[in-house]
């Protein structure tokens, strides 16, 4: 089974194309967790952040398809943080969750072949395509982010991990930010930097498409740009959307129904802070506060659920 079969079965077996992000951070952390702190050192820090991510996973594992640990978090706390993200991915992985590890990487192709070596593909993943698990990746994830900005060459050799360990990747095609315009809707000749980048996606998926018309080549669209995203949905139509920017930056559902297909497939939709830290939204402190911070990540999770459904 490939990555995008075995994501939209997981769509299907949830009923949900919620993908919860891993964006753990020191400040916003429930108080349990900061009062229980040993010292304020980074390896403290990154055992807070694990257990975090962990019950988190534990609380949303049977009511949505993925996570999308955000290695950011993790890598500002230097080595400890990076074992953390191993353990919150294996964890992940272990509930039976698909995991998109969001670390934007990419380089020259030489060295593109290392990063997806180290981040591109699950023991669950490949062992569901019928391959040995212990070819897995160090890191363990079933997908990562990629960016596109050094060409053809470079995202080939993702491609080629793709096609052996049943992995994915999803490449920035419109990311959710105010200033992805300043690239992103450049003209290049005919048309924008993000319609060739979306042309790229689709040509890469060509002979890769599954029983259900998709590929391993995902892409990275805005909830923030709700027309862009009609646009792309169109003009990617192997592609599986990751589509961030719900909740904290401002998308709504309405915004972001026009990634899926005719099935309610086809897309996952990202919101971290507004689950993740939803003890600290107005709706919901009251009744869970920081004590019962889990049901509150819970109940967030069941909102966005409902809403991405009506
Ligand atoms: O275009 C993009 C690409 C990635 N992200 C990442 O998604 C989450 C969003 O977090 P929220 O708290 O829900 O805003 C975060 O990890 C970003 O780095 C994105 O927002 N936009």
């Amino acid at each position: 089974m490939t990555f995008s079969t075995r994501i939209n079965k997981a769509i299907a077996r949830t009923g949900s194309v919620t993908c919860v992000g891993l964006d753990p951070r020191k400040a916003q952390l429930p108080a349990p967790l900061r009062d229980s702190l040993a010292d304020q050192s980074p390896q403290a820090w990154a055992q807070a952040y694990a257990q975090f991510c962990c019950e988190i996973i534990d609380v949303v594992q049977d009511i949505v398809p993925c996570v999308k640990p955000q290695a950011a978090f993790f890598e500002q706390l230097g080595p400890a943080g990076m074992v953390a993200l191993g353990d919150v991915i294996a964890h992940a992985a272990n509930a039976g969750l698909i995991v998109i590890t969001d670390g934007k990487r990419n380089d020259i192709g030489s060295t593109a072949t290392a990063y997806a070596d180290a981040y591109l593909g699950s023991a669950a993943g490949i062992a569901a395509a019928g391959g040995d698990p212990a070819t897995a990746s160090p890191w363990g994830g079933d997908a990562l982010t990629v960016s596109p900005y050094l060409g053809r060459d470079s995202i080939e050799p993702f491609v080629d991990v793709c096609d052996r360990r049943a992995a994915g990747v999803f490449v920035l095609v419109k990311t959710s930010n105010p200033g992805g315009g300043f690239l992103q809707d450049l003209r290049c000749g005919e048309q924008t930097v993000y319609q060739t980048v979306a042309d790229l996606v689709t040509s890469l998926n060509q002979e890769r498409l599954d029983a259900d018309g998709y590929g391993p080549i995902g892409a990275v669209v805005g909830a923030t740009y709700p027309e862009q995203l009609v646009e792309l949905r169109a003009a990617m139509p192997h592609s599986i959307l990751l589509v961030p920017g719900f909740g904290a930056q401002g998308g709504a559902a309405d915004d972001v129904r026009a990634a899926l297909d005719e099935s309610g497939r086809g897309a996952v939709i990202n919101s971290s802070r507004g689950i993740i830290f939803a003890h600290a939204r107005a709706e919901f402190s009251q009744q869970y506060g920081d004590a019962k911070w889990q049901d509150a990540v819970r109940a967030a999770t069941e909102e966005m659920n409902a809403q991405l459904k009506k």
